[in-house]
């Protein structure tokens, strides 16, 4: 066990408990002001809860009664790193001082320091870089060198906010290459809004919202079948939730569907279907087939977004993503009046 955490903060609707195995990157997803940013902040020491206890390791970071008191750890004291996401790296020093500065400042005799910073600068491919300024560094290479210097002091966890959010498109795939190194086998939480980081980061996902965790899992599990409708929209998946019945769903909405279920569920258990936009067809008149092995549900547009090659037509409960083409040819405008449809194979049901 690496991290045991739990802690409440009332004036922000906080109230988690967590743990991170050793070695384990753990993944924290959710909307804007779920409280991502506050666990971070709770954990390094920088923002103190009303009560909660947490552990890593041996150490005791907090412990805190329900009437406030009790013992709290000093940021640096806790075995903690934290990189944000901007590089925040100290601007009068070379590159390798800042990643220096963690173990001089931890009493590691200077060249030692300089060794193991030259040693993290490598591991981060930056070498080359060590004697500038941060002013003469692009936002991808600082960034290499806060992982450095995060690193350097050798936390027992890693914390990392967003640490490719502002960084170029251009230069996020080699870093997310780089940390997916680093943090192979080290006890890590990222707070990410893209969902490839959480797969190709993490070995499991927790979603909060509103300062609640509403879904952990297993990464490939949590966004393949999403419990929540921010999970769902994140993993580009149309999520409808209903009531299975004998071998169908009736949704909440009222529409019969034929699904695949991932496992047999009783009549009566609340499930979720979820079916990929790329999977739905459109119509703007009702399908005459019959064919029970497609669904077919009906709506109205409240958004036409494009997509790359594509345009995502929605309504209040569907997406499909079809060509532009389709979209002309069938007139559709916010507004209209169109048929979803899909078939039952695509449509995985899973109990909530
Ligand atoms: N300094 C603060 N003082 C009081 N309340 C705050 C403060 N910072 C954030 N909050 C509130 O706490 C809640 C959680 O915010 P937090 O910043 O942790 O969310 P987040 O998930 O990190 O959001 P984002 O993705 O926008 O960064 C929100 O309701 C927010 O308004």
């Amino acid at each position: 066990m690496t991290l045991e955490f739990a802690a409440v903060l009332r004036s922000r609707g906080f109230a988690v408990q967590l743990t991170v195995a050793a070695g384990e990157t753990v993944a924290v997803l959710g909307p804007n002001g779920a409280g991502k940013s506050t666990l971070l902040g709770v954990i390094a020491g920088l923002i103190r809860p009303d009560s909660g206890r947490a552990r890593l390791n041996e150490r005791v970071l907090f412990d805190l009664g329900e009437r406030g008191g009790g013992r709290w750890s000093r940021p640096h004291q806790r075995g903690v790193s934290l990189l944000a996401q901007d590089a925040l790296l100290f601007p009068h020093l070379s590159a390798l001082d800042n990643v220096a500065f963690g173990p001089r400042s931890a009493g590691v005799p200077r060249a030692e320091s300089d060794s193991r910073a030259r040693a993290w600068l490598e591991r981060v491919d930056a070498v080359d870089l060590a004697g500038r300024k941060p002013a003469q560094l692009s936002g991808g290479q600082a960034q290499r060198i806060a992982v450095a210097r995060a690193l350097a002091s050798e936390p027992d966890l890693l914390l990392l906010d967003e640490p490719m959010a502002a960084l170029d498109v251009s230069v996020a795939p080699a870093l997310r290459r780089m940390l997916r190194d680093v943090l192979r086998d080290r006890s890590a939480i990222i707070v990410t809004h893209d969902v490839l980081d959480a797969f190709t980061l993490a070995d499991r996902v927790v979603v909060l919202e509103g300062g609640r965790i509403v879904d952990a899992g297993p990464t490939r599990h949590v966004l393949e079948r999403p419990s929540t409708t921010f999970a769902a929209g994140l993993a580009g998946l149309n999520r409808l939730a209903g009531t299975a019945d004998t071998e169908s769903v009736v949704t909440d909405a009222g529409d019969r569907l034929r699904v695949r279920f991932t496992e047999p569920v009783a009549p009566g258990v609340r499930v979720a279907v979820a079916v990929r936009p790329a999977l739905v067809a459109i119509a703007v008149e009702a399908p005459a087939s019959d064919d029970p092995a497609t669904n077919v549900v009906a709506g109205h547009v409240i958004d036409l977004e494009t997509r790359g090659d594509l345009v995502r037509v929605r309504s209040g409960t569907l997406a499909a993503d079809v060509t532009p083409g389709r979209v002309a040819d069938l007139d559709v405008a916010l507004g209209t009046e169109v048929w979803f449809s899909f078939r039952a194979e695509d449509a995985l049901a899973y109990p909530q």
